[in-house]
């Protein structure tokens, strides 16, 4: 049975566009993950964790996959790998970073794996682009785009077009 799961990419090391644009054919160079649908990419304020960091790249795709939830955080885990990530600092920079925001309907609380994103819903960088890639999606019976709307780090966050 296939579900659909949405994922959201961000990156503030490094060539940033060209990462998410390789990290997202990598999450797809699989038959058991299919692309679906695709955000604009926005440049966002980092939230959290130390001063001083670079800016954001982030966006969401959707996915339709075979997957299990954690047979899914472990893809995406992999591809994060691929891409060198080192994490040495809670919310601090990194070269690429994949979190499972939703998978089809499913709540679980689990030490590895917690669905939907437990942040997602304050997190414009995350409900912005989602809401103009699906703006019928809900979070939590919720709009995405009345969440977006009221996220505190809207205003750090503007459209990015390569070559920027
Ligand atoms: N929905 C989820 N998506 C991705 N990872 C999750 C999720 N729920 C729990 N985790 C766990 O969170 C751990 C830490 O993830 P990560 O290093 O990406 O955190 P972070 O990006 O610094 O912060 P945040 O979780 O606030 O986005 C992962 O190893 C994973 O086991
Ligand atoms: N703007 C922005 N800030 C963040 C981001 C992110 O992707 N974008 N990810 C974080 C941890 O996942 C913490 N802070």
């Amino acid at each position: 049975m296939s579900v659909r799961a949405v994922l959201a990419l961000g990156s503030n090391l490094g060539e940033r566009s060209d990462t998410l644009s390789l990290a997202v054919a990598d999450l797809v160079d699989t038959p058991q993950v299919r692309l679906r649908e695709v955000s604009p990419v926005v440049q966002t304020k980092p939230v959290g964790g130390p001063a001083g960091q670079p800016d954001y790249l982030n966006m969401v795709v959707e996915v339709e996959t075979d997957l299990a939830p954690l047979e899914l955080l472990a893809h995406c885990q992999a591809v994060e790998h691929k891409h060198h990530r080192v994490r040495e600092v809670r919310w601090g920079p990194r070269t690429l970073d994949i979190d499972i925001i939703t998978y089809g309907d499913l709540v679980m609380e689990d030490e590895r794996l917690t669905l939907p994103h437990p942040r997602a819903a304050g997190r414009a960088f995350v409900l912005q682009p989602w809401a103009w890639m699906d703006p019928s999606a809900t979070l939590n019976g919720v709009p995405v785009g009345q969440l977006a709307a009221a996220a505190a780090d809207r205003d750090g966050l503007e459209p990015f077009e390569p070559g920027d």
